[in-house]
């Protein structure tokens, strides 16, 4: 059995050194006094520079981390999850997001020892992963050439949503096919209705995205845009051109659910893909018919670059080792309880939502993979808006604000398609926020006054293009993943959203008959006072 971090020889040594060292750190001495910061605390990493100096820690610190990554045996469960050993023990299922990005020769993978002991059924999956690929992207094709549809409506909540939204979203100028595209997710059936509003059926493709095919936001979504299809104009005869097996695919690995609903058109994927790590398999179809299939399989080789860095480069220089126990130190030495995401990029605005999936539902746990309480607290809330909005709202608090935040800055070197001369005014913008946040102001009243020394880190990627997206949201996995490892927690579960669906359930089953027998009197009030018609 693992030793619960908190209890590991480094994990103390970090609490001293933190005491002793950091507690009274002043990142403007610091560089002062340190000629070489910057280049210890940098990196370049595939498609992703990281500035990871002005944050509230040493060469040092870093040293004791990558001890605490040793005692935890960083290293021997990275290459479980690349051997394809079942590592969401809750699931008994393996974690191979990654090889839906791994080309058929492995690529810059090949490297890795781990993979030279690959088992066969670790090929044949790869084998599958490229086979089922290659099917998404002819898919893909014919309906970029498919001029009758003009507009593609993803239904999926979770991981069938967020990824591809963001990605659609980042990639607007990388879309080509003059066609439009909606995201649904919420059961508010104000969503679906304003998107069924603004659509014809006969010019819409309509995909059903979910992993289990029972969830019940998307179930209910789709039962209404397969209605609505219905009621206008659609047929059920597959013989008719409005047909739902034209206008509707499911994305699903439960095909003989999405059979049962009446979709026979299905692209599948596996159990060992997480839903919110899915946004590289067949629920990127959108992502795909926006982009095309070359810019897709860019956007894979992008990912399977920072994949080949992740499982190759040795743990020092290992941009999301380093960033995922910088992630560790905050939490639980310094006690920062959030972490705020400053992409300073539009097509960057929902990736804050992403990420609040990707490392809350992923680190918001409480016990070991041995089931054991946790006693120090594991994923911080993430959130954050693109800059230079988050500057005119709650850059403020980052300021001026008693709680420290560590802010992720986000940019890019090159502008995109529109209005490049204001992309120069967007970066140095992030740039002096990071700055500001650091240095500080004195000296002109005490309204003015920011203490200065708060910590940030810097992304930097050369464009917002297919590869350094892939390559940008494969750190965030793997980073996360890291952290996870040194808390010993299971990241691919999420019991915790269990409950509340169970419930909703039930809600709906005792409004039917009435039996509040056990509930408490608040839920019971709530549901009566819906029920009454002079609210
Ligand atoms: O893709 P689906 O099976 O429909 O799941 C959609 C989402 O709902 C669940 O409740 C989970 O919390 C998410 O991890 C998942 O991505």
């Amino acid at each position: 059995m693992t030793a619960l971090c908190h209890e590991l020889p480094a994990w103390q040594t970090l609490q001293t050194h933190h005491e002793s060292q950091i507690r009274q750190l002043d990142l403007r001495q610091a560089f002062a006094q340190e000629p070489q910061r910057l280049e210890t605390l940098s990196m370049q990493a595939p498609h992703v520079f990281a500035d990871l100096s002005k944050n509230l820690w040493t060469a040092d610190t870093e040293r004791l981390l990558q001890q605490l990554a040793h005692e935890s045996q960083l290293a021997a469960k990275r290459d479980a999850m690349l051997a394809g050993a079942a590592i969401n023990s809750t699931e008994q299922r393996s974690v191979m997001h990654w090889l839906l990005r791994t080309p058929l020769d492995a690529g810059q993978l090949a490297a890795s020892p781990v993979l030279q002991a690959w088992q066969p059924d670790m090929k044949t999956a790869l084998q599958e992963v490229h086979d089922t690929l290659n099917q998404m992207l002819a898919l893909a094709d014919a309906v970029r050439n498919d001029r009758q549809i003009t507009d593609i409506v993803n239904i999926g909540i979770g991981g069938s949503h967020l990824g591809p939204e963001v990605v659609v979203n980042a990639l607007e100028d990388w879309i080509d096919t003059g066609k439009n595209f909606h995201f649904v997710s919420n059961v508010d059936g104000h969503e679906l209705g304003h998107v069924l509003h603004r659509i014809k059926p006969e010019r819409t493709l309509f995909l059903v995205a979910s992993k289990s095919f029972t969830t019940a936001e998307t179930m209910l979504n789709a039962r209404s845009a397969r209605q609505w299809f219905l009621d206008h104009g659609g047929s059920e005869d597959p013989s008719e051109a409005c047909s739902i097996d034209r206008h509707f695919v499911a994305l699903t690995t439960n095909k003989a659910a999405a059979a049962q609903f009446g979709i026979q058109r299905t692209l599948g994927f596996w159990d060992w893909v997480g839903g919110r790590f899915s946004l590289w398999s067949a629920i990127g179809l959108p992502i795909a018919i926006a982009i095309g299939p070359m810019q897709f399989r860019a956007m894979l080789d992008g990912a399977h670059a920072m994949d080949a860095h992740f499982f190759t480069a040795p743990l020092v220089q290992n941009l999301p080792v380093r960033l995922g126990l910088l992630d560790v130190w905050y939490r639980d030495f310094c006690q920062f309880s959030s972490r705020c995401i400053a992409p300073y990029s539009h097509g960057l605005r929902r990736l804050a939502a992403y990420l609040q999936q990707l490392e809350m539902e992923s680190n918001g746990k409480s016990v070991t993979r041995e089931g054991l309480p946790l006693s120090v607290p594991t994923a911080p809330i993430i959130w954050g808006e693109p800059g230079t909005n988050g500057q005119h709202a709650f850059f403020q608090m980052l300021h001026q604000g008693q709680d420290i935040i560590p802010v992720e800055f986000i940019a890019l070197r090159d502008g995109g398609k529109y209005l490049g001369e204001h992309h120069q005014s967007l970066v140095v913008n992030a740039i002096a926020q990071a700055q500001a946040l650091m240095v500080g102001r004195d000296g002109e009243g005490a309204e003015k006054f920011c203490p200065g020394n708060r910590p940030s880190s810097f992304l930097l990627l050369q464009r917002l293009d297919p590869a350094s997206l892939g390559a940008l949201i494969a750190l965030y996995e793997h980073r996360i993943f890291v952290s996870g490892a040194i808390w010993n927690i299971n990241s691919f579960d999420q019991w915790g959203v269990e409950l509340g669906k169970k419930l909703a359930k039930q809600l709906h089953q005792r409004q039917d008959s009435q039996d509040w027998e056990g509930v408490d009197a608040s839920t019971q009030g709530l549901m009566q006072r819906l029920a009454h018609s002079n609210f």
